[in-house]
């Protein structure tokens, strides 16, 4: 209390004793396998996940009035102004009791990534990065099987493109940080797993510190 510390919390968030959360982002191309591995590591390692395509395709059911331009960009593939991701992201962070947070899905442009930075104040502590091949990729949304509109080969072509335009510098930017956790995406849901463990296991968590 009263430290400088909660006055630089204060100028960021608006309010003088909330600590700012950990934040991890787990990025990969559609398909890579992030909300797969984020559900084990939030059952292993105590962390809420936030999917930023589940917030947007809950904003659409819930009948907002952005509901329907939200509806047409994921159609398309294309990327959701950040002002309205990010307010869904503030308000289930601020929703949720947790310190600490998987944000999947999110940054996916530069916009994104800038916006955030400068609304929350918020730095990821690192981002996980699922490396997978496009025809992995291909294959595992194709039979997915979720009834999501984006997941017909044409919305997939259209959303590789984004993530190789838009989405890989922001992971660009990141690793020129020294902050990417690059995991081998390609592998059996176990094998990926383990990848994932090493790099949340207290040793690992400790040298990021
Ligand atoms: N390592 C894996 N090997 C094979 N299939 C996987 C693997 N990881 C996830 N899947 C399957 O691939 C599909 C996409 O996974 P998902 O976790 O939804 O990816 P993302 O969130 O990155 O789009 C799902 O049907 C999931 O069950
Ligand atoms: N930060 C984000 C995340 C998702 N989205 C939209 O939501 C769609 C689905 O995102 P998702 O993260 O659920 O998709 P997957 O990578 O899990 O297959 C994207 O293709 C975008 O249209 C967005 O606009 N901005
Ligand atoms: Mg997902």
């Amino acid at each position: 209390m009263g430290s400088i510390v909660d006055a630089a919390n204060k100028e960021v968030n608006g309010t003088a004793s909330e600590k700012r959360p950990a934040v991890i982002f787990v990025l990969g191309g559609p398909g890579s396998g992030k909300g797969t591995q984020c559900a084990y590591i939030v059952e292993y390692f105590g962390y809420t996940h936030l999917s930023a395509g589940d917030l947007l395709r809950a904003e659409i059911k819930s009948g907002s009035e952005n509901g329907t331009m939200i509806q047409n960009m994921i159609k398309e593939g294309k990327i959701v102004p950040s002002e309205v991701t990010i307010k869904l992201l503030q308000k289930a962070i601020q929703e949720n009791g947790n310190d600490k947070f998987l944000i999947d899905g999110f940054p996916r442009n530069e916009e994104n990534r800038a916006a955030f930075e400068k609304v929350t104040g918020i730095e990821p502590k690192f981002v996980l990065f699922f490396d997978c091949p496009e025809e992995e990729m291909e294959r595992r949304l194709l039979g997915r099987n979720q009834g999501r509109e984006d997941d017909n080969i044409e919305t997939i072509r259209k959303r590789f493109k984004v993530f190789l335009e838009s989405s890989l510098p922001v992971i660009q930017y990141y690793e020129a940080k020294g902050k990417v956790r690059k995991i081998h995406a390609a592998k059996p849901i176990e094998d990926v797993l383990q990848e994932v463990k090493a790099v949340f296991s207290p040793e690992a968590e400790k040298v990021e510190a």
